[in-house]
């Protein structure tokens, strides 16, 4: 090992969050050095938000037009999945980092590629792939944001058969005439909408009773009504209990409990995700190789006054915005702590201030980019409930909003707001339908800012926009 280089802030791990690290730390002047194993932009950027939203628009984008009389002829034949994919070439950069790792240096940060593990108190080893080692050493915090991998479960048969995960979902240079799909969560619903879309044949294999699990179940229930008028098949209730393929390629063989066999060309486990801590020296500080790493409010783990953990790793929130927003509350709160903040109190600021990541337990967004899209803020009924509040939900159907109608030609979807009757605010809100995803941030800005139902009342929609659900609901509520 080399005499320990030393810097502010080291931030391990160049995704979405660890960026953001960087930005927030720089701007506060704090000398700051970022360690990347793979590629600068992360998950997100190569594998996973990005390259998946590019194969899917053509997809929802094609489904729109199906539904606008006049236009759905003239989009009624096949996706060109040559343009798809390079379309989401384009957006992946041809997986080349150049441009993110020219920002990063750009900031002023110094860019370090190799392997970092903590390497007891505020230090980190770095490996580069020529195997030469560097120790950086952080005079105010490490901040570990190292993302998440694909879980795949331990099944007969499964590892060395080449089944796809999100990383192969998302890269994937031919359309398989055949894919099978296991899990029903965002990962299995947005591939097989693409998949579908593109021309496979999709089959997805869910083990629970529904999709999108975590959201209202309307939800998950008209995503499986579309995905099959679309040509896919959805069986839920369905455990896989072993794999078969002769090598990586060719046809693959999926046995479901009860022994029935199912074919397809490839296979696809989504089936979630693990924190990348197993090789990262969590046991050289007293932490525990290859879990979620606990953090508080200000994204600080207890007890490692010098150590954060930002984004997938912390398992708040698995969603690119919500690790960017937990960077720029850690990144505020580092520089406070080392006396570089911008004038904002030291980190206590209140549950809302500038050094708290609430927004992680009141107020998730998300959009799910299937046909219809699903999109959801705050708590669901079931959760509301489960709380112990007293609270009540009222529903819309999106199809007799004049502006949807207006979207589409028979326009499918379905609103509900969850309602806080002791404090007449929103804990919730769940849209889905064709360009549902847009209606989120009103949403979000609602629950966040605990706008009381009454002034809510004269936030008006304009007409006819797909947003003119907002006034039924709340005339809903009203009765
Ligand atoms: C298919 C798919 C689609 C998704 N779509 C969306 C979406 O539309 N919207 C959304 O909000 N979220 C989406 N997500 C979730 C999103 O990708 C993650 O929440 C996000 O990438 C997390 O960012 P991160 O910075 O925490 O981690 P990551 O993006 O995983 O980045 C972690 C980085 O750390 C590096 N690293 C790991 N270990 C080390 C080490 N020891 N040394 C150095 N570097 C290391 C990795 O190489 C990686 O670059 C999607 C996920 C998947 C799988
Ligand atoms: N548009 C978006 O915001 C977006 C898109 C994709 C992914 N993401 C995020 O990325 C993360 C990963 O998504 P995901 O869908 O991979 O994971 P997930 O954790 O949401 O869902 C995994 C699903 O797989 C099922 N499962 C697990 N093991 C199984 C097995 N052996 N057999 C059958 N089913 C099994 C689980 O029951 C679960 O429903 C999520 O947090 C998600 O929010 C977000």
């Amino acid at each position: 090992m080399t005499e320990p280089v030393e810097y502010d802030v080291v931030v391990l791990g160049g995704g979405p969050a660890g960026e953001n690290i960087v930005d927030r730390t720089r701007a506060a002047g704090l000398s700051t050095a970022l360690v990347e194993s793979e590629l600068v932009g992360g998950e997100c950027s190569y594998w996973a938000c990005v390259p998946s939203k590019a194969l899917l628009r053509p997809a929802l984008a094609r489904a729109d037009a199906r539904r606008v009389p006049g236009l759905a002829a003239a989009v009624s034949g096949p996706l060109d999945a040559e343009a798809v994919f390079a379309h989401r070439d384009y957006w992946t950069g041809d997986w080349k980092d150049g441009g993110q790792a020219e920002w990063v240096e750009s900031t002023g940060a110094h860019l370090y590629r190799g392997h970092g593990r903590l390497y007891g108190i505020r230090k980190v080893a770095v490996t580069s792939p020529e195997g030469v080692h560097h120790v950086l050493s952080a005079r105010h915090a490490v901040v570990v944001a190292t993302g998440t991998r694909a879980v795949v479960p331990d099944l007969p048969g499964l590892h060395g058969a080449g089944a796809w995960t999100s990383r192969e979902a998302t890269s994937a240079r031919h359309v398989p005439g055949r894919l099978l799909i296991v899990g029903g969560s965002v990962v299995a619903c947005e591939m097989a909408t693409a998949w579908q879309a593109l021309g496979s044949q999709v089959t997805v294999l869910v083990r629970g009773s529904g999709l999108l699990p975590r959201m209202e179940p309307f939800a998950g229930e008209l995503v499986a009504e579309a995905l099959t008028a679309a040509g896919a098949v959805v069986r839920t209730g369905v455990a896989v209990e072993a794999v078969v393929r002769d090598g990586p390629t060719g046809p693959v063989t999926v046995v479901l409990e009860g022994g029935e066999l199912l074919e397809g060309d490839e296979l696809l486990m989504a089936t979630g995700r693990a924190p990348r801590t197993e090789d990262i020296g969590l046991d050289t500080v007293g932490l525990t190789p290859g879990d979620w790493i606990g953090v508080d409010e200000s994204c600080r783990v207890e007890g490692h006054d010098w150590l954060y953990a930002v984004g997938d790793v912390n398992h708040r929130a698995l969603l690119t915005h919500q690790g960017k927003y937990q960077a720029r509350i850690a990144g505020a709160a580092i520089a406070a702590r080392a006396g570089r903040g911008t004038g904002a109190p030291a980190p206590d600021g209140g549950r809302w201030g500038a050094y708290a990541a609430t927004a992680d337990t009141e107020a998730v967004p998300q959009a799910v980019f299937t046909d219809p899209e699903a999109a959801a803020v705050g708590v669901t009924l079931a959760e509301a409930e489960r709380s112990g509040r007293r609270v009540r939900a009222v529903d819309h159907d999106l199809g007799k909003v004049s502006g949807a109608g207006l979207y589409a030609d028979g326009y499918r979807g379905r609103a509900r707001m969850v309602v806080d009757l002791d404090r007449e605010v929103l804990l919730g809100a769940t849209f889905v339908g064709p360009g549902a995803a847009e209606l989120l941030h009103a949403a979000t800005i609602a629950v966040v800012g605990e706008v009381p139902i009454g002034r809510l009342w004269h936030a008006v929609p304009a007409f006819p926009t797909i947003s003119e659900v907002w006034l039924r609901l709340l005339e809903a509520y009203r009765g």
